[in-house]
């Protein structure tokens, strides 16, 4: 397999009263769409924000793109080619009007103001916000906001993504367009949501996040015998709730013509 782009080694890591990582390994590697998945404070959202360097280690490595990272100036680099999209929409958006924010990222990386302006209304059409380049962010729905901070990301063209939460606050429609967006970009991913159906269908691999380690879990779906499509997750440290009564009954579109 080839090298991976992002890798954490024996990380720890936490709060002041609070260990949150304790010894996690992972590597993501071209290609791979890595669903990142564990109980609610288990430190997924900590986890991804160590791999761009928003939150620093206190023992262990942090390698991106195959190099050793760990100060400011170290990351400043990874975080030009991985896209982080927030947890909450509004740690995102900042600017007055959606097409500043969109083409922000562009702009910061160094691209003419008419490239920036091409690439955020290029990004907006490919997540059928044409148009929504003059609207007021602060105005916007919960799910535009979602979509749109997807945009910020996705302008900046990077190399790797890693997803907090996506699909909050989407309804199922803008989730479908949404999921079929994401399945066609040739990006390493990682996916953090407890959003069972978008990882079954996103994701190429699980990995679930218990007591500060990172061990393999599996995501696969099938259909039980009155016909409705159930997903589940196994592996230790996922979901009690999933792990013991094998998920949410999620009426997936495929539920056999009912
Ligand atoms: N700024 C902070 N100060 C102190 N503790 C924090 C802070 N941010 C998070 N924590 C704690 O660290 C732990 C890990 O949080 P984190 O947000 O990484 O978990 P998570 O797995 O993403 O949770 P969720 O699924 O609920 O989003 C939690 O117990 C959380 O309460």
């Amino acid at each position: 397999m080839s090298a991976p782009l992002l890798e954490l080694r024996g990380l720890h890591f936490g709060f002041a009263d609070r260990a949150v990582l304790r010894g996690a390994d992972f590597a993501l590697h071209p290609g791979e769409r890595v669903a990142l998945t564990g109980r609610n404070g288990a430190g997924k959202t900590s986890l991804l924000h160590l791999l761009v360097g928003l939150r620093r280690p206190s023992a262990g490595q942090v390698l991106a793109f195959g190099e050793p990272r760990r100060v400011e100036a170290d990351f400043v680099p990874v975080r030009a080619r991985v896209g982080l999209l927030f947890q909450d929409s509004d740690d995102q958006l900042f600017c007055p009007t959606v097409l500043e924010d969109v083409a922000f990222g562009p702009l910061n990386l160094g691209r003419s103001r008419e490239q920036a302006r091409a690439d955020a209304e290029a990004t907006l059409a490919a997540l059928g916000l044409t148009g929504f380049g003059e609207r007021v962010t602060h105005r916007l729905s919960a799910g535009e906001k979602r979509l749109v901070a997807l945009a910020t990301v996705l302008a900046m063209r990077p190399q790797v993504l890693l997803l907090d939460e996506p699909t909050n606050g989407l309804d199922e429609a803008i989730e479908a367009h949404l999921l079929a967006h994401l399945e066609g970009l040739d990006l390493a991913m990682v996916i953090v949501s407890h959003d069972r159906r978008l990882l079954v269908r996103l994701a190429t691999r699980a990995v679930a996040l218990h007591e500060g380690k990172l061990a393999p879990a599996t995501l696969h779906s099938h259909e039980h015998t009155h016909r409705h499509a159930h997903l589940h997750l196994h592996g230790p440290g996922v979901d009690g709730e999933a792990a013991h009564t094998g998920a949410a009954p999620l009426h997936a579109d495929h539920h056999a013509g009912e």
